[in-house]
Parts: structure tokens; C-alpha cells; sequence
């Protein structure tokens, strides 16, 4: 007898280890990595794992070793260079291979034991069932589809999943039915003539059978006109062409149909074949894009990764786009990275304009059906694969075989570095290591690097090419700061706008061009106030105050999306003069309509933009001039190409620079630039005016002079005596815990025998800014690592306090979880 085999499986779970399963020797031949198998988990859980490795080591210790159940899958959905760059990440990130899995499958991939089960409508009924078999087939046939929960319920047990099993293996139900329900490829119906009236001679027959039913007999004329009697004699029409074109009802239809004159068939095309573009021209580049093009591939021959540092609009997109050419006569594959999914839509006309049906975009906000169709179009390398992927941060995961590029637009955005849940990690920097491991160029690109990367580019880690011209020569705009507390001292403020500002936007509207006013708060106010006594409304979930809504007429939450109704009367003293205070987009966009009631004003923000396609039809109007000024949040600053835009407004720089971060400069910089950077890109110089109660502060000075050289040398300095990134690499640990006082001790206990272990390198434990949020306390422990060290022997010896102060008895119902190079 051979020597059993095991498989090492990964589950979707939080756990660090893999998990080993005896696999039956009738699935032996089938077995491959990288399928997926149910396997059950617990007493009562079943779940679809990844089958990671197979081999012939009996699992050491006398457990209960269990088989594999089932094999999902013929052919393995993931490829070998998917689960290294998913090593790296647990192994970096300090996660769970499980976690990683489930961040880079789309979820109709994955099957938890709520999944559906159906019915198989190709089960053959002749086959042997029990009575609870029938009882439960009988049930699912009637309902059509039921979870693993109601099945138990309905056959009165623990775990139905023998049952299950028993049917899965006579065909008669559909496990994976949630897959393949989602994934169900589209089809459109086409309309033929039965096989008895294949031949003309059948034909001439063929009204006998509709009499003197009128609606019938045009239907089937213009049928027949359109098919066996047209010069193009085709054979099929679609069912939609021919109730379109002849009025007529589908019921009619169906009665043609169903005397067996007409049949209709189900059709498969592909879901993601909607519009056709022609791939149309490439722009020539200007020669600083040419010369640029020409040392990014000199960079790219040295194996590191090249930093294109380009002022706004030079013109990066357009050196991307050449590269990309290059790569795809090579016939291999890009992946072209942006930070946020609102800026998809302009880049992608961009790249089907000079590369057609070739590009095409990937995200989270498609639906499942569509995620798994483009995964498998490119696992197996179909035709219609599309061969430049442009993507947010969840395409690194995407199943590449042969990338030749990729590309990391907006390199400095934090939007790159997932927050919640683990794996949180950083896609720029999951793209270096995927360039590795696929042995591809990567490409950063952006006008206002982050300091890693910089720094990286001045240690020759990576290489620096600069563009320092914006493309047709147009001075970047001229910045103006104004100074928002001497306006108001002298009664000169225009409702929230200085005069400065007044004045722009009114001569930018009167020479109709465009204006894009930037603030960074939503809503109509941040918060409430009670004049006589001071008290603010909070949220009861979480430590901060609630924003104002005002067409919504409701205090929301912004952390935990809490709603209540507008207080009447202080919550403290009982006064009913309680005024807002501070002022969001809602606010800007109603004094707008105040200030120049003859503008079309129009706001872009998270609640502006809920609805799949409102964004880009923001963006659409503002493009094709149907808006004459825009107000939005950090949406609007980023990446956009506008060609009429001539004044940016930043309504108040303040609150960006008083942020107590570490970051805050950086970031307040790269805000400003950027949102500047939309201003004047095409004819004309444009202009951008800075609201500021601190007008001599030096980081305004540094952005209206374009310095980004002064600010990055200054704060470097403080970055190495406080011992920040990019000097040294930041591992924050959260802690959380209902419960304040079972936070702060178990809290404590951490930072003790961390700080044994790590000594000085240790912070904390401190509240961060926002104590409390959704009903949990919240402290932060930070690690300071020395980047020349391995940091991963002090990563494991992390996780391991981390493991061992969670069992503690006491604390129960404490998270713990570490953050590698917070953002
Ligand atoms: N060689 C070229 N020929 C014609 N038009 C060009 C060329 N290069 C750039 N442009 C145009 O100039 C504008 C700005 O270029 P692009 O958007 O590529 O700049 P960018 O450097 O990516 O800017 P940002 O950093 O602000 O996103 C675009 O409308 C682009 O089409
Ligand atoms: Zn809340």
C-alpha cells in the first residue's frame, strides 16, 4: 500500500498556522495546489481552504486528523507566484497566511459555511435517496436555495453536513451554488426555428400551425424575413432584435414558442465585453517626456525601482503610456496602480484610447460575478484578458503570470495602505515586491513623493528621474496666501471666502472658467455648540462630536455612522441656543449659491458620490463645463485632469497643519500641491489662493515656492532625532477593549513585557486622538525598530507576547493586532 497523502490548507481565519488534512485516496488524482477543498474546521464549521502543500508527513501529535470532504476546483485558481507575494505579506505584515487569502480572493471564491445550497437541476432522479435525503432535496427544490444554518434546523441537527456530502457525491445539490449563482456567466437569448422546420420544403408548412392569430403570424413574418429569406440568410435573431423591432409582446412569443415552431436558446457572452473601444492614437511626447522615458529605462536596467518625480501635469501619464506600449509588444502583462477608484475612469479613457479592449479596469465596487470573470480571464491567460489592468490597491492580488511593468501612480497617497481589516498592507510597497518576484520594472510616479521614497531615491535604493516642466511650458500657478484672521478683523470676510478669494472666483466666473474650492470636512458643520454652557453633542459609540448634516437635517457620526436628530435644547444646561460651528462642503456649497447665485455649483464627496456612478458623472459635467465651481473633500485634489480649471481655493490650510502627526507636514504639503496642481494645466497659468490664520507659517511658504527639497531636508532632521520612518520602521500595536479598565490593564501588561524585550524602543500604551470608537476603547502601543536590524525576529517575538498576553484569563474580549509602517 502507498503511503497516505496530506495537504496543508489555508482557511480564511485569523489563525497563524496552517492547518493539515488527511486527503482520501479516491482524491488523490484529482489533488493539486492551489485548489480550493471544503474541509470541516471545529465541531460545526465547514469552510473552502486553499490547498497549500501536499506531502507524505504524518501530522506529529494523537488529534483527530480529518479528511478533505470535497475538491471544488479541476484546475488550481491561484499560481505559484501569488502565494509567495502572500507570504511576504503575512510574514511582513504580521498576519495570518488565512488573512491574506481572504483579502486577495473576491469573495464568490470563497465559501464559508453560510453558503448557499441548491438544488442540481441535473441530478438524475432515478438515484437511491433516504427519506431525509428526499425530505431535504424536496425542501431546496421548493425554496430553490437554503444556508448551511436553515438545513439544520430543517433536518433537526447539529450539522447536516454527512448528508450534504452523501448528496454532493450523487450529484443532486450544488454546494458551490453562491458561486456559481454569482458567477453565472451572462447570457442573451437568441431565437431559432424548430429543428422539424430545418428545411424549406418544412417551411412552407410552416403557418398551418398559427391560423388566424395575427400577432403570431407577424412575428413569425418578419422572422423569417429577417432570417432564412434575407440575403445574409443567417439562421437566428436575438430574442430582444425581434420583440423590438415587430412591438410584440413576449407572451406571443412564448406561444410561437411553445407550439413548437420557434425555439429559444440561452446564449453565453462576455459579461465584460460592454462597449468596444478602437484603439485610436499616442500622444508624441514633448522632448523633457522623451528624455525622461529614456532614463526611466535606463533606471529600470539597473533592477531597482525608478521614482518619477514630475511636477503636475507634466505629463507623467503620457511617458506611462509609452512605456506600456513597449511592454505589450512584448506580450506581457501591466499593472497600473492609482490610489483611489474615483480616478479609474479618466485614466481609463486614457489607456483605451491608445490601447482599446487591451486595458481595462479592476476594483472592489464591481460586483463579484464581474471580479471573478477578469480573475480567471487572466489566470488562464484568455483572449480577452485584459493585458493593462488598471486598478486600486486590491489588484496587487490579481493572478499575474507574466508582468512586465508595473506601475504606481500617486506613489505618495496613504489611500495605498489598507487600514481595516488585516492583511493592512501597503500596495506600493506589495508592487516592489511584486516586481520582484516577477522579475518586473516598477515605475513610482508623482509630483510630491513620500519621504520613503525619496529618501530611498537619495540612498540610490531606487532611482530618480525628474520632470520639472509642466508639458506645453505652463508656469505652475501662482499661490497666494491670505490671511483669514486679519480679513475677519477687518469685517472684509465675504461669508467663509476672503477677499482674495472673493475676488478670483468672481473673475474666473465672469471669464467662464472653472474653480475647484477644497476643504476637508464633510457635511455642514463638524460640530454643535451650547452657547451659554459649552456643551458639544457626541456620539454614544464613540469619543468624538458629531457633524451637523443639514440636508439631512441629522448629527452623524463619522466614525461609526451614528445618526440622531437635531437637539432642541442643551443637553447640560437646558439652553436652546445651540449654534454650529466650523463649516464642511455642505456649508461652502450653500453660501456659494449665496455669494455668486448665478454659478452652478456643484459638491464631490463620500456623501455625494455613495451611488456607483455619481462620481464619475461629477466628473463628466465638470469636464464638459456644465459646472462652474466645484467643492469637495480630498476627492478633488488628486490626479484629476481638468482643462478649464484657472482658480483652486483652499478654504482652511490650518487644520491640516495642526494635526498632531508626525506625517502632518508631509501630508499638508502633498495635499496642497496637489489640489494646486489641478489649477492652469492646459492654455493659461492658473492661480490658487491659501486660507490660513497662520500665514507665515513656513510649510505655506515652502508649498507657494514649489519646494518640496526645503521641507523634505527640514523635516528629516526631526525625523532622525525623534526616530521616525523613514529613519526607522513603526510597528503601532492596537489595543482594544469594551471596557476601559480591562483596556488599560491588559494594555499595561503588553507594554511591560514589550518594553522588556525591546526597551527604549517602546512608546505608550497611549490613547490616540480618538479614544473610543464604535463602543470600543482604544490604546496604541508603538515600536520604534532600527531599520538596519531584521526586523523579522523582532515581528515574531512581537506576535508571540502579543499570542500570549490574549490567553491571559482576564482577557477575554481584548484585540490586539499590530499595524506594520502606519499611515
Ligand atoms: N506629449 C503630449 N502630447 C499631448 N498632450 C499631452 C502630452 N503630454 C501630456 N499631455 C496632456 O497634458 C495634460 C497633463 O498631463 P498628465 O495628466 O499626463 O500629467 P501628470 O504629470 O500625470 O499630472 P498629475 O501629476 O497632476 O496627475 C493631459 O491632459 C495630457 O493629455
Ligand atoms: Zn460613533
Amino acid at each position: 500500500m502507498s503511503k497516505p497523502l496530506f495537504a496543508d490548507v489555508i482557511l480564511p481565519l485569523p489563525l497563524r498556522d496552517k492547518f493539515t488534512y488527511l486527503v482520501p485516496a479516491s482524491f488523490e488524482p484529482n489533488m493539486k495546489l492551489g485548489v480550493r477543498v471544503i474541509v470541516q474546521f471545529g465541531a460545526r464549521k465547514y469552510f473552502s481552504a486553499l490547498v497549500y502543500r501536499l506531502h507524505q508527513e504524518p501530522p506529529s501529535g494523537d488529534f483527530d486528523l480529518k479528511s478533505i470532504d470535497a475538491i471544488l476546483d479541476k484546475e488550481p485558481i491561484v499560481n505559484q507566484a501569488q502565494i509567495i507575494a502572500w507570504e511576504w505579506v503575512a510574514d511582513y505584515y504580521c498576519c495570518s497566511l488565512g488573512e491574506v487569502f481572504k483579502a486577495a480572493l473576491p469573495s464568490a471564491l470563497k465559501l464559508e459555511s453560510q453558503s448557499n445550497v441548491s438544488f442540481n437541476p441535473h441530478f438524475n432522479m432515478e438515484e437511491e435517496l433516504t427519506g431525509e435525503e428526499e425530505a431535504l432535496l424536496l425542501m431546496l427544490q421548493g425554496r430553490g436555495q437554503a444556508n448551511i444554518k436553515e438545513i439544520n434546523q430543517f433536518l433537526g441537527r447539529k450539522s447536516s453536513y454527512a448528508t450534504l456530502k452523501v448528496l454532493l457525491e450523487k450529484n443532486a445539490i450544488l454546494i458551490e451554488e453562491r458561486l456559481k449563482d454569482s458567477y453565472k456567466p451572462k447570457t442573451i437569448g437568441v431565437v431559432k426555428l424548430s429543428d422539424q422546420f430545418s428545411t424549406p420544403k418544412a417551411i412552407e408548412n410552416i403557418f398551418e400551425g398559427i391560423g388566424r392569430a395575427k400577432k403570431q403570424r407577424e412575428l413569425l413574418e418578419y422572422f423569417l424575413a429577417e432570417t432564412v429569406f434575407s440575403e445574409e440568410s443567417q439562421n437566428s435573431l436575438t430574442k430582444k432584435e425581434l420583440l423590438e423591432q415587430t412591438g410584440i409582446s413576449d407572451a406571443v412569443l412564448k406561444v410561437v414558442v411553445d407550439k413548437g415552431i420557434l425555439t429559444i436558446e440561452e446564449v453565453e457572452i462576455g459579461r465584460l465585453i460592454q462597449n468596444h473601444t478602437e484603439e485610436q492614437f499616442l500622444y508624441e511626447l514633448n522632448e523633457a517626456q522623451e528624455k525622461a522615458l529614456v532614463q526611466v529605462k535606463e533606471g529600470f536596467q539597473t533592477k531597482r525601482p525608478v521614482l518619477l518625480h514630475g511636477v503636475t501635469s507634466s505629463g507623467k501619464t503620457e511617458v506611462y503610456i509609452k512605456l506600456i506600449e513597449e511592454v505589450l509588444a512584448q506580450n506581457k502583462q501591466v499593472l497600473y496602480l492609482v490610489p483611489e477608484i474615483g480616478l479609474t475612469s479618466q485614466l481609463n479613457n486614457r489607456l483605451k484610447r491608445a490601447f482599446g479592449d487591451r486595458a481595462g479596469i479592476y476594483h472592489s465596487k464591481f460586483n463579484d460575478a464581474e471580479r471573478v470573470e477578469i480573475w480567471f480571464n487572466i489566470l488562464e491567460e484568455k483572449e480577452d484578458a485584459y493585458q493593462v489592468v488598471l486598478g486600486a490597491r486590491s489588484a496587487v492580488f490579481l493572478p499575474f503570470k507574466k508582468l512586465g511593468l508595473i506601475i504606481v501612480d500617486e506613489e505618495h497617497e496613504n489611500s495605498y495602505k489598507q487600514f481595516d481589516p488585516a492583511p493592512r498592507y501597503h500596495a506600493r510597497d506589495m508592487a516592489v515586491v511584486l516586481g520582484q518576484i516577477h522579475k518586473a520594472p516598477v515605475l513610482l510616479g508623482t509630483a510630491t513623493p513620500s519621504f520613503e521614497s525619496y529618501f530611498n531615491a537619495k540612498l540610490k535604493k531606487y532611482a530618480l528621474v525628474e520632470l520639472k516642466e509642466r508639458f506645453q511650458g505652463i508656469e505652475l500657478p501662482e499661490i497666494v496666501v491670505a490671511d483669514i484672521r486679519k480679513a475677519t478683523r477687518q469685517r472684509q470676510m465675504k461669508s467663509l471666502l476672503t477677499p482674495e478669494l472673493y475676488d478670483e472666483v468672481k473673475q474666473a466666473l465672469e471669464k467662464e472658467e472653472q474653480v475647484i474650492l477644497f476643504q476637508n470636512r464633510r457635511g455642514f458643520a463638524p460640530y454643535m455648540q451650547c452657547t451659554s454652557c459649552g456643551w458639544i453633542p457626541k456620539c454614544q459609540n464613540c469619543d468624538v462630536s458629531l457633524t451637523y448634516h443639514k440636508y439631512r437635517s441629522s448629527l452623524v457620526c463619522h466614525y461609526c455612522g451614528h445618526t440622531t436628530s437635531l437637539p432642541d435644547t442643551c443637553g447640560e444646561c437646558h439652553s436652546d441656543d445651540i449654534r454650529t460651528k466650523g463649516y464642511g462642503t455642505e456649508q461652502i456649497e450653500e453660501e456659494l449659491g449665496i455669494l455668486f447665485p448665478e454659478a452652478r455649483v456643484a459638491r464631490m464627496d463620500l456623501d455625494t458620490t455613495r451611488a456607483k456612478r455619481s462620481f464619475d458623472q461629477l466628473i463628466y459635467k465638470f469636464e464638459t463645463k456644465q459646472i462652474d465651481i466645484l467643492v469637495g473633500t480630498q476627492m478633488v485634489t488628486k490626479g484629476l485632469d481638468f482643462e478649464h480649471v484657472r482658480v483652486v481655493g483652499i478654504l482652511n490650510a490650518d487644520q491640516m497643519l495642526n494635526y498632531p502627526d508626525f506625517r502632518s507636514f508631509e501630508r499638508s504639503f502633498q495635499l496642497m500641491a496637489q489640489v494646486s496642481g489641478r489649477a492652469g494645466r492646459k492654455n493659461k497659468r492658473g492661480k490658487v489662493v491659501i486660507q490660513t490664520s497662520q500665514p507665515t507659517h513656513e510649510v505655506l511658504a515652502e508649498v507657494a515656492s514649489n519646494s518640496f527639497d526645503l521641507l523634505f531636508n527640514r523635516q528629516m532632521l526631526e525625523r532622525k532625532l525623534f526616530r521616525y520612518p523613514p529613519y526607522f520602521r513603526l510597528v503601532k500595536i492596537v489595543v482594544k477593549h469594551k471596557s476601559r479598565e480591562r483596556l488599560d490593564l491588559g494594555a499595561n501588561q503588553l507594554a511591560a513585557i514589550l518594553r522588556k524585550l525591546f526597551v527604549n524602543q517602546v512608546l505608550g500604551p497611549e490613547y490616540p486622538v480618538i479614544s473610543r470608537v464604535q463602543t470600543w476603547y482604544q490604546k496604541e502601543i508603538w515600536l520604534k525598530l532600527d531599520k538596519n536590524k531584521q526586523l523579522s525576529p523582532a515581528k515574531k517575538q512581537l506576535m508571540d507576547v502579543i499570542g500570549q498576553i490574549k490567553g491571559l484569563p482576564n482577557n477575554g474580549g481584548l484585540i490586539i493586532y499590530a499595524d506594520v509602517d502606519p499611515m
